[in-house]
């Protein structure tokens, strides 16, 4: 029983953020008082016939059907004349980017965990077979628990999957297979494993604080399609041993995400007792 929505049912509240294609703003539901995110998008921005508007339809789509505590949930959508709206759940802490940038990189016992909850939601994803192609920290958010929220499924897919919107944006994370089309041999198709690819390039941000083929245009493809990175001497064995087995050219080859669950970087930060984690999160002013 699909509920119907309309603009007139939410109290509109400080605009949380934009990005490309309009803004989001805190809402409240006004029978429930139930607080969320409104997305809004403009029609006129997203020209017809262009992959934009294949891509909201397909954020709907897709988003509207999952459910995980780390991917964001979109309760609904509707739209007006000139506007196109999606409800989608508040993360309470904002934009992980940010935290990012504000601590310069995060200590590992964070990044771990932070890494094992994208982790979970990948393998949800791809149990699922979607891609989602664009996981990095400006699409993720950080929940009221300090829990880590995907959010941004504009250019997830089903897979496997044969690109065929152009790329623009930041070329950072994207993996061999994508920048390098023909390289895989057969047409520029690809799988889930593109997505752990870029669990690697996140891996390697949180710890660095920046991503690990960063430099020109020119270079950063070069460097991707070799995967030419150094891991710096700070970045413990364990944390360099598991961003080398994610940053492989051959997708075949790529830890799956049952075995980063596994890996011991992993298990030393996520499964050790409350009090420890308690006592370290403390000792970090947490
Ligand atoms: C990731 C970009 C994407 N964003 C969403 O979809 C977004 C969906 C969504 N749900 N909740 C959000 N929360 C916030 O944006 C937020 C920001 C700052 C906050 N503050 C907490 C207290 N702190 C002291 C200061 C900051 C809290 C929540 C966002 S963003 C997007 C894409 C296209 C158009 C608009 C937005």
């Amino acid at each position: 029983q699909p509920r119907q929505f309309h603009l007139g049912m939410f109290e509109i509240g400080r605009p949380l953020g934009k990005g490309k294609f309009g803004r989001v703003y805190l809402a409240r539901e006004r029978s429930s008082g139930f607080i969320c995110a409104l997305k809004v998008l403009y029609k006129s921005e997203l020209q017809h016939g262009s992959g934009v508007e294949k891509q909201v339809r397909r954020e709907v789509e897709i988003q509207s059907n999952l459910r995980h505590p780390n991917i964001l949930k979109m309760y609904g959508h509707f739209h007006d004349s000139k506007r196109v709206f999606l409800i989608l759940e508040f993360a309470g802490r904002g934009e992980l980017y940010k935290h990012l940038r504000k601590e310069n990189r995060f200590p590992e016992w964070k990044a771990a965990q932070y890494v094992a909850q994208m982790a979970s939601a990948l393998r949800y994803l791809h149990r699922k077979h979607v891609i989602h192609r664009d996981i990095k920290p400006e699409n993720i958010l950080v929940g009221i628990h300090g829990e880590l929220k995907i959010s941004d499924f504009g250019w997830s897919v089903h897979a496997p999957n044969h690109r065929r919107t152009t790329l623009c944006g930041t070329l950072d994370y994207l993996p061999p297979e994508m920048v390098r089309p023909h390289g895989n041999g057969n047409d520029n198709s690809y799988d889930e494993k593109v997505d752990l690819w870029s669990l690697g390039v996140l891996t390697y941000e949180f710890l660095v604080g920046e991503a690990p083929f960063e430099d020109t245009m020119v270079m950063t493809h070069r460097r991707i399609a070799r995967a030419d990175m150094t891991i710096p001497s700070f970045v413990s064995p364990e944390a360099r041993d598991l961003i080398k087995k994610l940053l492989v050219l051959d997708p075949a080859k790529r830890l799956p995400l049952d075995a980063v669950q596994q890996h011991p970087w992993i298990i030393k930060h996520c499964v050790k007792g409350e009090r420890a984690t308690n006592r370290e999160k403390a000792k970090a002013g947490e």
